[in-house]
C-alpha cells in the first residue's frame, strides 16, 4: 500500500478514512459504516480515483447499485468528476440491468432466445394465481410467488435436497414445487424471465461462458448489505478474472431480508477474501447530533448487531420529537400544521421539498394525503403507484410488449378488451385457461378464433371476433411487419415514438380515455399522462443514439448480439425502472413533499422528516417476521433527518374511536429522550438548522415581518396529552381545526402518481400534474390559523419576539460571545454502545441521581416534559410562549444545592450553562444552543429539579450516555475484526 496518499481533486473535502478508502490499494476493500458517513460519496470517489488515476478504462469497471435511483445520481456524479461523458462508459446500474445487458449479449451461450422480455411481478402474481387455479392448487398464490422468489434467490446456497428430503415433502410443499415447476414452463414458453431469473440465468452464463467478463477489472457494490445470496455469487463471478471488489455497506441498515437479503454476506466476504482492507468511516454529516443520539439509542437494543463508532460532525440540534395525537387523521392535520409551522418560521429559507414523511406502509398514505391535500400543500408520492403503473401507461406498455412478443399471453390478455371489445372477464379466464391447456399461445388461440375454427372451446360473438381482428391482431401484426421490414432492409429502425402513435391512432386511444373516464379533468390528465410518454420514449431514443450506453464493451474475440431494435430496450428500461420516478416528477419545480415509505427512501436525506404511527402493529408491523429488521427500519428512517426529527403516534385506531394503540417497543425505552412536541422554532435553533443545511437564515425582522396573523408560533395546536384533553375542549378543538380545513378551497390534489395503496389500493384518483401551489391557496387561509390561543396571545408572542429580535441585533453588534469549552473538560462526539436495552421492557422513569448543581439549565423550549408532568404543569406557560430570551449574557444560573452528592467533575462531557447568542453560535454546539452535558446517565434532569430562573439552553438529551471504548483510542478506523473472528451472530431468524 501506498505510504502517501497522492492528490487528486476527487480527495478534496474528504476526510481521512474516506481518503484511505478511495485510495486504497488492496484487491478487495470493505467499507462500513453508519447512515450518512459518506459511503456512497466514497464509493463514487473511488470510481473516479481508479478509473482517472489508476487508468482502467471505465468501460472495465462495473458498479452495482440498489435502485435504479440511485445508479442515475451516481452517473451524474461521476459524469461530473470524470467529463468527456466516460460514465457513459462504465457497467454501472442495478444488479438485474446489469445481468439484463449480458444475458442480452451472450444469453444465447447458455440457450437463451436473445429476444426474451421481462415479467414483472404483476406478470408473476398473475401467472402464479391461474397455476394454482386451473392446478387446483390449495396453497396461497402470493405466499407461493415469495417462496419460488427466495428459491430462486438462495444462489449457490440453495442445497440441493436427498432423495429421502424429497420422499419426505409435506403436501403442501409439494404443491409449492408443482407451482413452481409450472411457472417456470409458462415463462420458458413465453420466453420470459422474471426479476430472479435474470440473476440466476447470469450467474448461470458467467460460470459457464467467463470470457464474457474477462475485460472487468474490478467491481464495485453500494448498499452491499442488501445483496441476496444470487446476488454474492453475481459480484463474486464479475470479479472473477481480477477479484477485485469494493463493497461498502452498513449492517444496520439491511432491511430487504424478507427478499432474502443476506447481512451474513460481509461476513462471507470477509472469510473468502482474507485480505479484505476494512475501512470504517465513522463520521456522520447528514444528521444533527440529537438525531444521532436517539437514533442509535434506539439500534442499540440489538443485542446482536455489529457495533459502529459514529460521530456527529454537526451540533447537538433540536432534539427529536415524539408526538401523541388522539387519531390518525388527527396525526395528519398536526403534521401538516407542524409543516406549515416551520417553513413559515424559516421564512423562504426552507421549502416543502425539504419535507419527507416516511411511512412504514403504503397504505398509511391515506390520512396524510387527505390533509395535505385540504391544506392546499403540493406533494410527491415515492414508493407506491408510479407513472408506468398508471392504467393509461400500463395498457400501452403492455401493447409494446405484444408487438415485441406476441406470445407473451399475459400482456396480450391484458389489453383484449382495451379498449372495449365485447369480451368479458369470464371469456378472458377461458382463452387463457384454453391456451394454456392446448399449449398453444393465447395469440394462436385468438387467431383461430378470428379465422373462424369451430373446435375452439372458448365461444365468442361474432361481433367480438371481428373487433379482435380487425382493432387487435390486424394492426398488431401491421406494426411487427413494419419493425421487421426496417431491421431486414438495413433501414432506418421504424422508430419508437412513431410506433407508438401509430398505435394511439388505430386504437383511438384519446376517444377512448374519454368514454372511460367521463371527467373532462380526468380524461384531459390520462391524455396529458400518454403525451408524457410519448415524450419519454422519444427521449430514449434519443439516449441510445447517443451514447449506446446500455452496449457491453468489444471484447478481443467474442461475438455479441446486438440489440439495434429500441423497442426490447425501453421495454426492459420500463420494467427495471420500478424504484425509479420519471424525469417529470423530478423535474418539477414546484417545491414537493415526500410521501414515501421507508423502503424507497434508502440512501436519501431531507431536512425534515415526519415518521408517522410509531405504533406496535404498524412498526414493528403486525406481519413482519424479523423484528430486528423492523427495528433497522425506523432506524433508516430516522436517520434520514438531517435538521428535525418528528415521530407521531395515533392513541387510537378508527378515527380515534377504535382500539387504544401501543407505543412502538422500539421507542417505549427511549421515549424519554424525545420531547413531546414541536420545538420552539426561535432563532437559535433556526440557525442551527441552517448552519447544518449551509444554507443562509432570513433576517429575523424579515421572518417575524412575514409571519400571518393569528399564526401561532408554538406547536401547540393540538393537545399534548389527547387522551387527558377534556370532551368538550376536544369537540371544540375538532370543530375549528375542521373549520380551518375547510376554508382551504378544494383544489385539486397535487397527486403525482396516484396513491400509494391502502384502501385505494387499485382505484386511481384523477391525476393532476401541475395544480396546486402554496401561493395558490388564498390569504384567508395563510392568515386563518386557528387553535388555542388568542388573538392577543398571539399579538403578544409577536411583539415579544420582535424585541427579541432587535435585543439580539443589538447584542450581536455589542459584545460578541464565546463558548470556551472549561479545561478539563471533554467534548462528547463518539458515542458507542455500552449496553444493549431489551427491546420490550418499559423503562422506569429515572432516578435523579446527578448531582443537583450539575443540572444543566436547559432551554425551555427543549424542556423535558414526563407525560404526567406535562398534563398537570406545562412547562411553559402559555402566555410565554412566544417571549424570545435576552440576548447577550444571561443571568447566572441558579445553584441547585445537593448536599449529598459532591461535583464529580469528570463527568462533565462540556457544561456550558449560559448559551452564547448570535455572534458566538458558530462555534457553539446547542440542543437550543450549548455544548453538552452531565453524565447523568443519558436521563433528562426531572422538572421539578428545574431552576426557575434557567431559561437559557443548555444540554441534554443521550449524548453522555455513550462512552468511547478504551479499545477505540484514538484510532480513527476501528478493526473490523469482530467480524471475523467469532463473528457475532447478526439477525438471521428469518424463515427460510
Ligand atoms: N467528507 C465529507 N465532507 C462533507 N460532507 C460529506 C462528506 N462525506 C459525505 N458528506 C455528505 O454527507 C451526506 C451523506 O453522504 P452519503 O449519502 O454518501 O452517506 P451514506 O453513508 O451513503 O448514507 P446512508 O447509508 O444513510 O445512505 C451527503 O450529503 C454527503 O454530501
Amino acid at each position: 500500500m501506498g505510504s502517501q496518499t497522492p492528490s487528486h481533486p476527487i480527495l478534496n473535502g474528504l476526510n481521512d478514512a474516506q481518503r484511505r478508502a478511495v485510495t486504497s490499494e488492496a484487491a478487495t476493500v470493505a467499507i462500513l459504516a453508519g447512515p450518512g458517513s459518506g459511503k456512497t460519496h466514497t464509493l463514487t470517489a473511488r470510481v473516479v480515483w481508479l478509473v482517472d488515476h489508476q487508468g482502467i478504462r471505465p468501460e472495465d469497471v462495473i458498479v452495482a447499485t440498489f435502485t435504479v435511483k440511485a445508479a442515475r445520481e451516481m452517473k451524474e456524479r461521476i459524469g461530473k468528476a470524470l467529463g468527456n461523458g466516460r460514465e457513459n462508459k462504465l457497467i454501472l446500474g442495478t444488479f438485474h440491468s446489469i445481468a439484463r445487458r449480458y444475458l442480452a449479449a451472450y444469453g444465447r451461450h447458455i440457450g437463451l432466445n436473445p429476444k426474451f422480455g421481462i415479467a414483472d411481478a404483476n406478470d408473476s402474481s398473475e401467472i402464479i394465481k391461474r397455476i394454482c387455479k386451473r392446478l387446483q392448487l390449495a396453497i396461497d398464490p402470493a405466499g407461493a410467488r415469495a417462496w419460488i422468489s427466495k428459491k430462486k434467490s438462495k444462489g449457490n446456497e440453495a442445497t440441493p435436497k436427498s432423495a429421502r428430503q424429497e420422499a419426505s415433502k409435506t403436501a403442501g410443499l409439494q404443491e409449492l414445487d408443482t407451482c413452481y415447476h409450472e411457472y417456470q414452463k409458462h415463462l420458458e414458453a413465453s420466453n420470459l424471465l422474471d426479476y430472479d431469473d435474470l440473476l440466476v440465468k447470469c450467474v448461470d452464463l458467467l460460470r459457464k461462458f467467463p470470457s464474457s467478463v474477462s475485460n472487468i477489472q474490478t467491481v464495485l457494490i453500494d448498499e452491499y448489505q442488501d445483496t441476496n445470496g444470487v446476488q454474492y455469487d453475481l459480484m463474486k463471478l464479475f470479479a472473477q478474472h481480477r477479484q477485485r471488489i469494493t463493497t461498502v455497506g452498513d449492517p444496520d441498515q439491511s432491511i430487504y431480508g424478507w427478499r432474502s437479503a443476506e447481512i451474513r454476506n460481509l461476513w462471507k466476504m470477509l472469510r473468502e477474501y482474507p485480505q479484505t482492507d476494512e475501512i470504517s468511516l465513522e463520521e456522520n454529516y447528514r444528521s444533527s447530533q440529537a438525531i444521532l443520539d436517539l437514533s442509535l439509542e434506539i439500534i442499540k437494543q440489538d443485542q446482536k448487531r455489529y457495533n459502529k463508532a459514529l460521530k456527529p460532525t454537526h451540533n447537538k440540534g433540536s432534539r427529536p420529537v415524539l408526538r401523541r395525537l388522539k387519531s390518525a387523521s388527527a396525526e395528519a392535520d398536526w403534521i401538516v400544521s407542524e409543516i406549515r409551522r416551520v417553513l413559515v418560521m424559516s421564512g423562504d429559507m426552507l421549502t416543502h421539498n425539504d419535507v419527507a414523511i416516511l411511512l412504514r406502509s403504503a397504505a398509511l398514505s391515506r390520512h396524510i394525503e387527505t390533509s395535505l391535500g385540504k391544506a392546499g400543500i403540493p406533494y410527491r408520492m415515492v414508493g407506491g403507484f408510479k407513472f408506468y403503473e398508471r392504467a393509461e401507461i400500463k395498457v400501452l406498455i403492455d401493447y409494446l410488449r405484444v408487438i415485441h412478443q406476441p406470445k407473451n399471453n399475459d400482456a396480450l390478455a391484458n389489453i383484449l378488451n382495451v379498449p372495449r371489445r365485447g369480451i368479458g372477464e369470464s371469456s378472458i379466464k377461458g382463452l387463457l385457461e384454453e391456451a394454456e391447456t392446448s399449449s398453444l399461445s393465447l395469440w394462436d388461440v385468438l387467431t383461430k378464433h378470428c379465422r373462424g375454427d369451430r373446435t375452439a372451446k372458448t365461444k365468442l360473438t361474432k361481433q367480438a371476433e371481428q373487433q379482435l381482428s380487425g382493432s387487435l391482431l390486424r394492426p398488431l401484426q401491421d406494426i411487427r411487419r413494419r419493425i421487421d421490414e426496417a431491421n431486414g432492409s438495413n433501414q432506418t429502425p421504424f422508430g419508437l415514438v412513431e410506433m407508438i402513435e401509430q398505435l394511439l391512432a388505430k386504437l383511438n386511444f384519446q376517444e377512448h380515455l374519454k368514454k372511460k373516464y367521463p371527467d373532462p379533468d380526468d380524461h384531459g390528465q390520462r391524455w396529458a399522462n400518454v403525451q408524457e410518454f410519448v415524450n419519454l420514449a422519444a427521449e430514449f431514443e434519443r439516449d441510445m443514439r447517443r451514447s449506446n450506453e446500455d452496449e457491453l464493451p468489444e471484447i478481443e474475440g467474442l461475438d455479441q448480439t446486438r440489440e439495434t431494435e429500441a423497442l426490447p430496450r425501453f421495454l426492459a428500461n420500463v420494467a427495471l425502472a420500478s424504484d425509479a420516478q420519471t424525469k417529470d416528477d423530478e423535474g418539477q419545480r414546484q417545491p414537493l413533499v415526500t410521501i414515501s415509505t421507508i423502503h424507497a427512501a434508502k440512501g436519501l436525506e431531507w431536512p425534515i422528516v415526519f415518521v408517522p404511527a410509531v405504533y406496535d402493529g404498524s412498526i414493528p408491523h403486525t406481519r413482519a417476521e424479523d423484528g430486528d429488521e423492523e427495528r433497522r427500519l425506523l432506524y433508516v428512517a430516522m436517520t434520514r433527518a438531517q435538521s428535525l426529527l418528528y415521530l407521531s403516534w395515533p392513541l387510537f385506531g378508527a378515527n380515534g374511536n377504535g382500539e387504544r394503540n401501543q407505543l412502538s417497543p422500539f421507542i417505549e425505552p427511549a421515549s424519554r429522550f424525545f420531547m413531546s412536541k414541536g420545538p420552539c422554532l426561535d432563532r437559535p435553533v433556526m440557525a442551527e438548522i441552517a448552519r447544518i443545511l449551509r444554507r443562509k437564515l432570513p433576517s429575523e425582522r424579515l421572518i417575524y415581518s412575514s409571519l400571518p396573523a393569528m399564526f401561532s408560533p408554538e406547536d401547540d395546536l393540538f393537545p399534548v396529552e389527547p387522551e387527558e384533553a377534556s370532551k368538550v375542549l376536544e369537540h371544540e378543538f375538532d370543530r375549528q381545526l375542521r373549520r380551518y380545513l375547510e376554508e382551504v378551497p378544494r383544489t385539486k390534489r397535487p397527486r403525482l402518481y396516484g396513491p400509494l395503496g391502502g384502501q385505494d389500493d387499485g382505484e386511481e384518483v384523477p391525476w393532476m400534474r401541475h395544480t396546486t401551489a402554496v401561493e395558490q391557496v388564498p390569504a384567508s387561509f395563510k392568515a386563518s390559523m386557528p387553535g388555542f390561543v388568542t388573538v392577543g396571545a398571539h399579538q403578544a408572542a409577536i411583539t415579544a419576539a420582535n424585541t427579541a429580535a432587535m435585543a439580539a441585533q443589538k447584542t450581536e453588534k455589542s459584545k460578541p460571545l464565546t463558548n470556551k469549552r472549561p479545561s478539563g473538560q471533554t467534548s462528547i462526539l463518539g458515542f458507542v454502545k455500552t449496553h444493549s436495552a431489551p427491546t420490550r421492557t418499559r423503562t422506569e422513569p429515572p432516578v435523579d441521581s446527578r448531582p443537583s448543581n450539575a443540572i444543566s439549565a436547559r432551554s425551555r423550549f427543549e424542556f423535558e416534559i414526563t407525560p404526567k408532568a406535562a398534563s398537570v404543569q406545562p412547562a411553559i406557560d402559555p402566555g410565554l410562549a412566544g417571549h424570545k430570551l435576552r440576548a447577550g449574557i444571561l443571568m447566572s444560573r441558579p445553584s441547585v444545592p445537593n448536599d449529598e452528592e459532591p461535583v464529580k467533575k469528570k463527568q462533565y462531557a462540556c457544561f456550558s450553562s449560559s448559551p452564547p447568542r448570535a455572534a458566538a453560535m458558530e462555534d457553539t454546539k446547542y440542543e437550543g444552543s450549548s455544548t453538552a452535558q452531565p453524565d447523568n446517565g443519558g436521563m433528562p434532569p426531572p422538572g421539578s429539579t428545574r431552576p426557575a430562573t434557567c431559561l437559557h439552553a443548555t444540554s441534554s438529551g443521550i449524548g453522555s450516555v455513550f462512552r468511547k471504548p478504551q479499545g477505540l483510542g484514538q484510532r480513527t478506523l476501528a478493526p473490523l475484526e469482530t467480524l471475523r473472528k467469532p463473528f457475532k451472530p447478526l439477525s438471521m431468524n428469518r424463515s427460510s
